[in-house]
């Protein structure tokens, strides 16, 4: 979730009525300012999620758990361990501990408040650092001025509207595990290696199982980015590209409109992982199945044949690809290639890649055949090397891609102030440039300068005397 949590008290009822989730204990749920609770909740509170009656099981001790014990987070936890509050490894982290992964960071969550937490540290004279966090419910200290960790308060999620929500602390960890995304999401692990699971992640993990905790419906209203967090997170688990839980799709395909109120740059960063991850291409397929497309800026009604032929010629070439090589296989048309940008605002390389490709696609085969036509194309003034090499990639031209990839590009004799000190100017300059350099690639780039400056007066006789302006 992103944006700034809204705290708000509950009484004491309504906190012991989230606790177990059960249905009849929702009604007349108020909160200490008199309003009541979000219908969500209350939805929420509307199927009990498959909880284990013995949630703290199992000691680990792997070599990623240990390899975590940075001196830096034992000091940490024996400062928490002094005030007497909590602390534990939260969400992602324990999730890749168990699967024998080092996580990439990690996450902790706490029972202490905010509050109590800077109290501590100020304390302890222990530096805070980015109290932006703050706003979020996470405090970050920075120990020995060498390591930062986030350590966020035990919360529940009252009000949510599918991007941000009104939270509560809470010191309750099966509370806390309630409201996140997916049960593998949901563990914590303390630092004597008890893994925590109240809604069978653990289980999940081991049968590579991708479920969201209680009710799918529920948790993706929440945050309607967990949708693609999904199809991520199935990427990165499951064993088989078609084993989706039934009841989570549809829940996927009925709330696939809710995207559209996500920000672009947070779609496609996980639309990007999406891709390039294990079962990249059956998961983009999937999610157009699940008619997600018109609401990620990609076509409604992609270029599935175009994208099938890509992907079968990307297994030819070395990974890793740039994401948005894959995702021009949808693609009809620049156009097409424009409209995705602007509802993902890819970056300037993608956005011109991705135009590149949809424009020069159709002339390989027929306008470029030989290695000499990719170099030519090279050397357009507004074309990157690295544009025709994708190109040649996403034609699957596996030699001439080879061929291009190992040219190294000789310098052209002539420079733009040399045509300048021949009379010409700005856009007619740079026509006559391109124009030599053809002439140049031709003579197996052997035209010296002296050769090249005799044939400005033929390269004149071509180029029209105002010239339209050149995209
Ligand atoms: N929309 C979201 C985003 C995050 N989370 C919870 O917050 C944790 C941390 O989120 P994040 O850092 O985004 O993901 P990780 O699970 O750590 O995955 P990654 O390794 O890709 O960072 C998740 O594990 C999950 O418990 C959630 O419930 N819903």
């Amino acid at each position: 979730m992103n944006g700034p949590l809204r705290l708000v008290k509950l009484t004491t009822r309504a906190i012991a009525s989230l606790t177990l989730n059960i249905p009849q204990r929702s009604r007349g749920l108020k909160t200490m300012s008199g309003r009541d609770v979000s219908p969500e909740l209350v939805a929420q509170l509307g199927k009990p999620p498959r909880m284990r009656k013995d949630p703290a099981f199992k000691k680990v001790q792997t070599p990623e758990f240990r390899s975590v014990f940075t001196p830096e987070l034992k000091e940490l936890e024996a400062l928490f361990k002094k005030y007497d509050y909590e602390l534990r490894i939260a969400g992602g982290a324990v999730r890749d501990i168990l699967m024998s992964i080092p996580p990439k960071d990690i996450d902790l969550a706490t029972t202490a408040t905010p509050e109590q937490m800077k109290a501590m540290f100020e304390k302890e004279e222990v530096r805070m650092i980015n109290a932006n966090g703050e706003k979020h419910g996470t405090i970050t200290p920075r120990i020995n001025d060498k390591e930062n960790f986030e350590v966020t308060t035990l919360r529940i999620d009252i009000r949510t509207d599918g991007r941000h929500a009104e939270v509560m602390y809470t010191t309750n960890w099966q509370l806390d595990a309630n409201r996140r995304d997916l049960t593998i999401n949901s563990m914590f692990l303390g630092f004597d290696g008890t893994v925590y699971d109240y809604f069978y992640g653990y289980d999940d993990l081991q049968e590579r199982r991708v479920v969201f905790v209680g009710e799918a419906d529920i948790r993706i209203k929440e945050d309607f980015l967990r949708i693609l967090r999904y199809f991520r997170f199935y990427g990165r688990i499951a064993k088989d590209e078609k084993n989706h839980d039934e009841a989570t799709l549809a829940a996927v395909k009925e709330n696939a409109g809710g995207l559209a109120r996500i920000s672009g740059e947070r779609i496609w960063t996980e639309l990007q992982k999406i891709v390039v991850g294990n079962y990249g291409s059956e998961l983009l397929l999937e999610m157009h199945r699940c008619n997600l497309f018109e609401h990620i800026g990609l076509p409604v009604e992609p270029n599935l044949e175009e994208f099938e032929r890509l992907c079968a010629g990307l297994e030819n070439f070395e990974k890793p690809h740039y994401p948005i090589l894959y995702i021009a296989g949808m693609l009809h048309s620049v156009d097409d290639a424009m409209a995705m940008h602007k509802r993902l605002k890819l970056s300037a390389y993608e956005r011109d890649l991705a135009r590149f490709i949809t424009q020069e696609r159709e002339k390989v085969g027929t306008d470029y055949t030989t290695l000499r036509d990719y170099q030519k194309l090279c050397l357009k003034k507004y074309i990157q090397r690295d544009y025709v090499e994708q190109l040649l990639k996403y034609s699957n031209k596996l030699e001439l891609y080879n061929q291009l990839k190992a040219w190294v590009t000789p310098d052209f004799p002539i420079r733009g102030n040399t045509l300048a000190e021949h009379g010409l100017k700005s856009k007619r300059l740079g026509l006559v440039l391109d124009e030599l350099k053809l002439l140049w690639a031709d003579s197996d780039f052997q035209l010296t300068h002296k050769e090249l400056l005799t044939k400005i007066p033929d390269v004149l006789e071509k180029i029209p005397s105002s010239p339209k302006r050149v995209k």
